[in-house]
C-alpha cells in the first residue's frame, strides 16, 4: 500500500511517518505541506533519518492522488476541499476536527463556517465501531481527549453504570498545541508550571465527547470539560466522572470494565490499586486506565493515559486503517511504552 502525507512536516505528520515506517504493508508516498514545500524532510522531522532528503511538495488533489490511503494532518478547515477532490479508491483519513461532529450547530458553534457533513468516527473502540469502519473509505480521526474519555467512561455507560452528567479535567502535552509558535507555548511560559485554558464549556472538544457518551448511553449526555496544560512534550492525563447510578459498586464497575475491555488490543486495564501515568503509554497505540466507585462521592471515577501523538491521533489513524483495509488491526502499532 502506498499512503502520502499531508502536513508531514507537522508533528502529527511526523508520528503518522514513525509509525508507517514500522508498518509492514505501507511505503511512504508523497509528503506535502503548505510553508514547507520545497524543502526536505529531515529539516523538520529529524528524528526520522530514513526519509531525510525526501522532497516536501506542495498539497494539492494531483500530489495526493494515485495513492492507496491519504493522510490528511492539516490545520481544521483545511481538508474538505483536498478530500472532495480524492475518489473512493483511495482512503482518506482526517486527522484533523473537520469531519467529526455530525451536528452542524455544534460545528457551527465551536469551530464556526461551513460544515463539511461527517465521517464513520475512528475509535474501533466505542460499541458497534469496528463494523462501521470495515471497508470504510473515509475516517475521521477523534481529537485526542475525546479519545481518552470515550475510551476512559464509554464502558461504564454501555454498562448502564453512571448517570450523564460527566466531569473531565485533563492535562495535555504541549505537542496538542501543534507545532506553530503560540504565545503560552513559549519554553518560559511552560516550563515548571501547569496551566488551565479553555474553562467554561468552551473547549471545541466538549461536543464531540458529548456526541460519543451520548450515543453510547443512548440519551444526552452533559460533559463539563477543563483542560490543563502540562511541561511535557506528549502524553494525555484525564481524570473524568460521574454520578453513580443506583446499586453500583466497586466491584460491578470493576467487572464491567473487566468485560469490556478483555479483548481490546490497545486499552488497558491496570491492575487495582496502580493509577495511570503519561509515560506508560509514551510512544505506543495504547491506554492505561483504572477506575473506581468514589462511596462518599457516588460518583464513578475512571483516570486515563494516552499519548495525543499516537493513540490520540496517528496511531490511532493507522489502527482504524488497518481495519478498513482488512488487516490485522494491531499491524504496525507500538504495543510497548518506554520507561521510565
Ligand atoms: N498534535 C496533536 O496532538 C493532535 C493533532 N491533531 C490534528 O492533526 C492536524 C495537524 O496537527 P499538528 O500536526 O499538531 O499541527 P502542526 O502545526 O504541527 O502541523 C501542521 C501541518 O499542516 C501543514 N499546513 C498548514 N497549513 C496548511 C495548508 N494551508 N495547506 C497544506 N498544509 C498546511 C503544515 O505545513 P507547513 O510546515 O508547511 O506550514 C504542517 O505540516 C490538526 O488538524 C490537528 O487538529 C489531532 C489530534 C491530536
Ligand atoms: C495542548 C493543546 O493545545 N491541545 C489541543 C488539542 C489537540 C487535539 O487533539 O486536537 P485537534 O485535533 O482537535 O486539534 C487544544 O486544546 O486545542
Amino acid at each position: 500500500m502506498r499512503a502520502a502525507i499531508a502536513g508531514a512536516s507537522g508533528y502529527a505528520g511526523g508520528e503518522l511517518l514513525r509509525i508507517l515506517l514500522g508498518h509492514p504493508e505501507f511505503e511512504i508516498g508523497a509528503l506535502t505541506a503548505a510553508s514547507s514545500a520545497g524543502s526536505r524532510l529531515g529539516a523538520h522531522q529529524p528524528h526520522l533519518p530514513q526519509l531525510a532528503d525526501r522532497v516536501i511538495e506542495d498539497t494539492s488533489a494531483e500530489t495526493l492522488a494515485g495513492h492507496d490511503v491519504v493522510f490528511l494532518a492539516l490545520p481544521h478547515g483545511h481538508s474538505a476541499a483536498v478530500a472532495a477532490q480524492l475518489g473512493d479508491e483511495t482512503v482518506v483519513v482526517d486527522c484533523g476536527a473537520d469531519h467529526r461532529l455530525t451536528d452542524p450547530a455544534a460545528w457551527q458553534e465551536f469551530y464556526g463556517g461551513e460544515h463539511a457533513g461527517s465521517w464513520p468516527y475512528g475509535l474501533p473502540e466505542l460499541p458497534g465501531q469496528r463494523q462501521i469502519l470495515t471497508s470504510a473509505t473515509r475516517i475521521a480521526v477523534p481529537g485526542c481527549y475525546p479519545t481518552s474519555v470515550l475510551l476512559a467512561l464509554s464502558p461504564a455507560f454501555a454498562a448502564g453504570l453512571a448517570e450523564p452528567d460527566v466531569v473531565v479535567v485533563a492535562a495535555s502535552g504541549t505537542s496538542g498545541a501543534g507545532k506553530s509558535l503560540k504565545p503560552n507555548l513559549l519554553g518560559s511560559e511552560v516550563m515548571g508550571s501547569v496551566s488551565a485554558y479553555g474553562v467554561g464549556g468552551v473547549h471545541r472538544h466538549t461536543p464531540e465527547m458529548e456526541q460519543g457518551l451520548s450515543a453510547v448511553a443512548g440519551t444526552p449526555v452533559r460533559v463539563s470539560f477543563t483542560p490543563t496544560l502540562a511541561p511535557m512534550s506528549r502524553g494525555i492525563l484525564a481524570t473524568c466522572s460521574a454520578p453513580a447510578a443506583r446499586g453500583v459498586t466497586k466491584e460491578s464497575l470493576r467487572t464491567a470494565y473487566e468485560v469490556a475491555l478483555k479483548e481490546e488490543p490497545f486499552v488497558k486495564l491496570l491492575p487495582e490499586g496502580v493509577w495511570p501515568a503519561t509515560s506508560m503509554t509514551y510512544g505506543a497505540n495504547t491506554a492505561a486506565l483504572q477506575v473506581t466507585l468514589d462511596e462518599r462521592a457516588g460518583r464513578v471515577v475512571a483516570v486515563i493515559a494516552i499519548d495525543n501523538l499516537t493513540k490520540g491521533t496517528a496511531g490511532g489513524a493507522v489502527q482504524s486503517v488497518n481495519i478498513a483495509l482488512g488487516l490485522p488491526e494491531e499491524l504496525g502499532l507500538p504495543l510497548t511504552g518506554v520507561a521510565p
